[in-house]
């Protein structure tokens, strides 16, 4: 690995660095790279899937035991790396329908297709400029950081650095092709129980994924100042409110809340839990509740788990009727935003020009410096991003 004391910087312009503009130059980049979380394919690859994950993370056994029979639940099979394949497709079809030649390669951070060895073969076949997705719409360490460093140890480990560029497009939270299902979904199931009950019985939460406190606060760039939750629950927040916004329900109330948390319970990560919010809720009268998955960008094991399962379960315990609305997945809104943000980095697309949802964005090309940093693990190289 790179020494610590040499930050790796590839793809940051002089511009990017006096923290000016938020937008790159264009760049000539030969192809695509999607970066997925990854999965296991079989029951035998569950638990080393799960060490991939948590290496040096200090998630207790109990809670790995605990995810595994998830996993085992569906024959050890998530179903995220076909969500990807099918994703890959629709990219390149998408993007040759708008007359753009470009591979898209696939590689993951914790199941294989390894990203080491996706780049490693894209250098082979003479790849240098590759512009990356990452399947994660919003700022913290675990949705963008880590695939950053995650993408500097695959140039690393091939020996590829300085030879290879990698760039990655902005969070793509409010980009309007990612919102736009979830307001469709939304606005679907307001009226499915609006039909039924009036609309203080009704209620929206928005769930993301739950990350330590100490993330949540040091995601984004430190000199936006957005506070104890950061730009992590600053941007589901504000997508939340265009959400509701759209569906024009003013009279209907909704919540920020969040899953999956793991780690040791000694560590404060962020809440509500969507369990505890749904018994509230029920407590509170309230007879029906919308769960939109809104920190997701498909359908895979966090969503099929612990929303379709385990907060399905506590609604039916408490006496609540619910409904989950769909995640992006291979909605065309979804897969043409998506190209639409790789089209801004191949033409240079002027900021003001850059769709953006919601006030906080068009977001950073390049990301600032000490931007999503872990506060566990401290620094590592990463690309994509401007030095320290
Ligand atoms: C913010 C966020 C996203 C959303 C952004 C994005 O989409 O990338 C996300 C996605 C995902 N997380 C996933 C799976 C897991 N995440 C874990 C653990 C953790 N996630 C964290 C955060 C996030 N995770 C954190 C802070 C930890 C603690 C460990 C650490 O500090 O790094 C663990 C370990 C066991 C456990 O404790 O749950 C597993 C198995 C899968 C694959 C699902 C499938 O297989 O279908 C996906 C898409
Ligand atoms: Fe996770």
């Amino acid at each position: 690995m790179t020494p610590e004391s040499t930050p790796v910087v590839l793809g940051a312009t002089p511009e990017a660095a006096s923290g000016a503009p938020h937008v790159e130059q264009p760049v000539a980049y030969d192809a695509i790279l999607l970066a997925g979380f990854g999965g296991p394919e079989g029951q035998d690859d569950v638990i080393p899937f799960l060490r991939n994950v948590t290496r040096g993370r200090g998630i207790p056994d109990e809670r790995l035991e605990e995810v595994a029979t998830h996993y085992r639940h569906f024959g050890g099979v998530s179903p995220i790396n076909a969500q990807n394949r099918a994703l890959r497709e629709a990219l390149e079809e998408a993007l040759r329908a708008r007359g753009i030649d470009l591979p898209v390669l696939w590689g993951n951070r914790n199941w294989a297709p390894y990203l080491s060895d996706t780049v490693a073969e894209a250098a082979e076949q003479g790849h240098t400029k590759l512009l990356a997705i990452a399947t994660s719409a919003y700022s913290s360490y675990s949705s963008c950081r880590q695939y950053r460093e995650d993408f500097a140890a695959a140039l690393d480990a091939g020996g590829l650095l300085g030879r290879v560029q990698i760039d990655k497009v902005r969070q793509f939270f409010d980009h309007p092709g990612f919102v736009q299902p979830f307001i469709d979904g939304v606005r679907d199931a307001l009226d499915a129980f609006a039909a039924e009950l009036p609309a203080e019985l009704i209620h929206v939460l928005f769930s993301t994924h739950s990350i330590p406190n100490a993330d949540a606060a040091k995601s984004g760039p430190a000199e936006r100042g957005f506070g104890e939750g950061g730009a992590y629950e600053a941007q589901h927040r504000a997508v939340a409110e265009v959400v509701m916004a759209a569906t024009g329900r003013s009279d209907i109330g909704w919540d920020l809340v969040y899953q999956s948390r793991s780690g040791p319970p000694s560590v404060p990560w962020l809440e509500p839990d969507i369990n505890d919010a749904i018994t509230d809720l029920a407590a509170r009268g309230v007879q029906a509740v919308v769960i939109v998955p809104l920190g997701f960008v498909s359908d895979h094991m966090e969503v099929m788990w612990d929303l379709d399962n385990e907060a399905m379960q506590t609604a039916a315990e408490v006496g609540i009727r619910a409904t989950r609305v769909p995640t992006p997945g291979l909605d065309p809104n979804y897969v043409n935003g998506l190209v639409d943000l790789l089209v801004e980095r191949l033409e240079g697309t002027p900021v003001e020009q850059r769709p953006a949802a919601t006030d906080l964005g068009p977001w950073y090309d390049v990301c600032r410096p000490g931007c999503c940093e872990n506060a566990r693990l401290g620094f590592r190289p990463a690309v994509a991003g401007v030095a320290p």
